[in-house]
């Protein structure tokens, strides 16, 4: 008999989310076994009270309205002390990746902020705050070098392809932000994140605790000491454990969610500040433009001029050189002899397909032109209907190719330098691109990068053979 069960009578699997709530409350449960086993073996509720013991407690404390006003307080100090300072951090690691001077500047104060004690800290803190506001002062100087050094090592490692290519097509340096340089760090910000919510709370506890600061949590500790009132200090504790297991899901919870909403803003803006205007007959040049890597030249010098109206084809096998033409116009790869031009924004295809993954077609082609409209009347005309809606990861390699090609069609900027438009895609689509791109190639300076003449022939584009080096 067939079976009904969703898995088809299979067993439910021993992982998931469930299983692993079910695991992490077994986990915590057995703790506080052992905890309330340890309290009855010490005999001596003085030294160590049980958990029921300061559950009693917190149930009794969390009664009162003091309780809630320490509570309140104290997660006041620390939101204050630990957003503003994770700001800062993040401002100020952004600086130091962009000057090396700012860098160097701000190396030793980190370092000394990164392994100064506490407890010196709080005292040193006392002086120049006073003890209302040493608890927020003391988390800010806790959290600042952590979101500094992360901030400062996700720039530094964040992959630039995307960036670079939406600068070339003229994108503004916020929406680059926006769309590249916080996703980029968004890994980075959310373990630092993870670790360093608990440290702000127990230090910020800490400092209130030493400075006696009003009615805070960590005068409360304070007090519960004082009066030997070991289950009530049981009960602080867990409430500032409570407390940073709270903040902790929040804050990470806030970073994800955070880079999806930069994503979008990043479109909002663009389109909100609509799209440039485009310089008619602006051509694309180059005048013995030689290119090399290692002090190694890739091809001969090559000279050319593409109008609008009048195409131009860089025909060469593979490792001809033809990318690292592209780099050069892209302003990626300084010319070691010759030049190139214009320097301007470019509408840009790649050999990659440098999209922002977590946007849809229309909203990576939206991005570059400024204009929903024009970004659906391109796509639209390379796509079917169906994938201008989802996000590009989830488009196949062709799809992404074609979304790539629209988004430099429908780019602001006049000329466009285009590498091998046909990669990657079958009969019919090549179809549509050739249609687009010759289109595009009779009132736009125009540069493709192709491998044979058939193709230069199928885009309507003169031949500009790419010949070895000499010596090669
Ligand atoms: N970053 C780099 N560092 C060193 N050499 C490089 C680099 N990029 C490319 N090259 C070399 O430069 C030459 C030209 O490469 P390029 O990618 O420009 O050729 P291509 O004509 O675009 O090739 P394909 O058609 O296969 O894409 C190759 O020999 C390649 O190995």
């Amino acid at each position: 008999m067939a079976s009904t069960s969703p898995n088809g009578g299979r067993p439910a699997p021993a992982h998931g989310p469930a299983a692993a709530r079910r695991a992490r409350a077994a986990a915590v449960l057995g703790w506080l076994a052992l905890w309330q086993l340890a309290a009855w073996a010490v005999g001596r509720p003085l030294l160590l009270s049980g958990p029921v013991d300061a559950a009693a407690s917190l149930v009794s404390l969390a009664s009162t309205g003091a309780y809630w006003g320490s509570v309140g307080l104290s997660a006041l100090h620390v939101a204050l002390g630990f957003l503003g300072s994770a700001a800062l951090g993040c401002l100020m690691g952004a600086a130091a990746s962009r000057r090396p001077g700012v860098r160097v500047a701000l190396e030793p104060p980190m370092l000394a902020l990164k392994a100064v004690p506490v407890a010196c800290l709080v005292v040193i803190l006392l002086l120049w705050v006073g003890s209302a506001g040493v608890g927020m002062a003391c988390v800010a100087m806790v959290v600042l070098p952590a979101y500094y050094f992360s901030a400062l090592e996700g720039l530094g490692a964040r992959d630039r392809t995307v960036e670079r290519a939406l600068a070339v097509m003229g994108v503004g340096r916020g929406s680059r932000l926006l769309a590249c340089s916080w996703p980029g760090l968004q890994p980075y910000l959310a373990a630092t994140s993870r670790v360093t919510v608990g440290m702000a709370w127990k230090a910020g506890v800490a400092a209130e605790l030493i400075a006696l600061s009003g009615t805070t949590l960590g005068a409360q500790v304070y007090q519960a000491k004082l009066l030997l009132d070991t289950p009530a200090l049981m009960a602080w504790t867990v409430t500032v454990v409570a407390c940073a297991a709270v903040s902790e899901r929040l804050v990470t919870a806030l970073v994800a969610a955070s880079v999806p909403w930069a994503r979008r803003l990043a479109v909002s803006l663009a389109v909100r500040r609509g799209p440039a205007a485009r310089e008619p007959g602006t051509v694309l040049w180059a005048r013995g433009l030689e290119v090399s890597h290692g002090g190694v030249p890739v091809a001969a010098p090559v000279t050319l001029e593409a109008a609008p109206g009048d195409p131009v084809a860089v025909v060469g096998p593979s490792g001809a050189g033809k990318s690292s033409l592209a780099a050069a116009w892209c302003g990626w790869l300084g010319p070691s002899a010759g030049e190139c031009g214009p320097d301007a924004p470019l509408g840009l295809l790649t050999q990659g397909t440098d999209l922002v993954d977590g946007l849809t077609a229309e909203e990576n082609v939206a991005l570059v032109c400024g204009d929903a409209a024009e970004a659906r009347s391109v796509l639209g005309r390379l796509l079917p209907e169906g994938c201008l809606g989802r996000p590009v990861r989830g488009l196949s390699g062709g799809q992404r190719r074609r979304v790539a090609l629209a988004r430099a069609l429908a780019a602001p900027a006049g000329p466009l330098v285009l590498d091998e438009p046909f990669s990657g895609l079958d009969a019919g689509a090549r179809d549509s691109v050739a249609a687009a791109v010759r289109g595009a190639a009779r009132t736009r300076a125009v540069v493709f990068l192709v491998h044979g003449p058939e193709e230069a022939a199928r885009l309507g584009a003169r031949v500009v053979p790419l010949s070895p080096a000499a010596g090669a």
